[in-house]
């Protein structure tokens, strides 16, 4: 479980090395690509980091911007992460950027799947992932216990899934392990005691509840803070 920790000596620091880092790694990839892609996570972790990116100068209008993963809820629901790119990173700079959606306006993430999967496979493969963690060791809506966790952590995985479980409130949608670990650069960001050792644990178990973060460690740079 070969994965690089960096500790902050607080959440502030962290979050602004990050947006840093994630923009160098994008220009690294314009430098020589015609465009480069990031997948960036919801929840209440990453809007301090988007805040930072979105103000960084680079060619935004070459960047294919995507969720890890959305809750299938409405865009004006503040349960929804699409909401979040929209509120705290496409915005001042980083407006130009393209946003592949996650999210479509139906009943069902199934009824949307095809055309999402679409648009997700054409930005493939991604450049730069950032990823968050619950305390349950779900990372994207890849959650222990999820009715299509197997197929989502497969090699042969398509790039995006529906997914439900118990500890997920509402219907997901999440891109697949195969797409997180075919990225060039992969980082994990999270905050506090409680995942530090969640992480830790998952590290070092063979626990099924640790299968979905395990899927996508190798190779990881974890940011942790208090
Ligand atoms: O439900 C979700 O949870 C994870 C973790 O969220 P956080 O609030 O603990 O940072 C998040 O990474 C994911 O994108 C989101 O849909």
């Amino acid at each position: 479980m070969t994965y690089e920790l960096k500790e902050y000596p607080d959440r502030e620091l962290m979050m602004m090395d990050l947006a840093d880092r994630i923009a160098s790694e994008l220009r690294g990839t314009l430098a020589h690509e015609d465009r480069a892609s990031l997948a960036v996570p919801g929840g209440t972790t990453p809007g301090p980091i988007f805040d930072t990116l979105s103000a960084l100068h680079l060619d935004w209008d070459r960047v294919d911007v995507m969720l890890t993963d959305e809750r299938w809820v409405p865009m004006g629901s503040d349960r929804s992460n699409t909401r979040l790119l929209r509120d705290r990173l496409f915005r001042d700079q980083a407006a130009a950027a393209h946003l592949i959606p996650l999210y479509g306006e139906t009943a069902t993430p199934e009824d949307s799947l095809d055309r999402l999967s679409a648009g997700v496979e054409a930005a493939l493969p991604l450049s730069v992932v950032l990823l968050g963690m619950g305390a349950d060791m779900h990372t994207a809506s890849l959650f222990p216990g999820a009715d299509r966790l197997e197929e989502g952590l497969s090699p042969k995985a398509p790039a995006v899934l529906p997914m439900r479980a118990d500890g997920a409130p509402e219907p997901r949608m999440t891109l697949t392990a195969r797409v997180l670990n075919g990225a060039m650069s992969k980082h994990l960001v999270i905050t506090g005691a409680a995942k530090r050792e969640a992480l830790e644990k998952a590290s070092k178990t063979k626990d099924v509840m640790a299968a979905p973060v395990k899927s996508v460690l190798k190779g990881m740079v974890v940011h942790w803070a208090e």
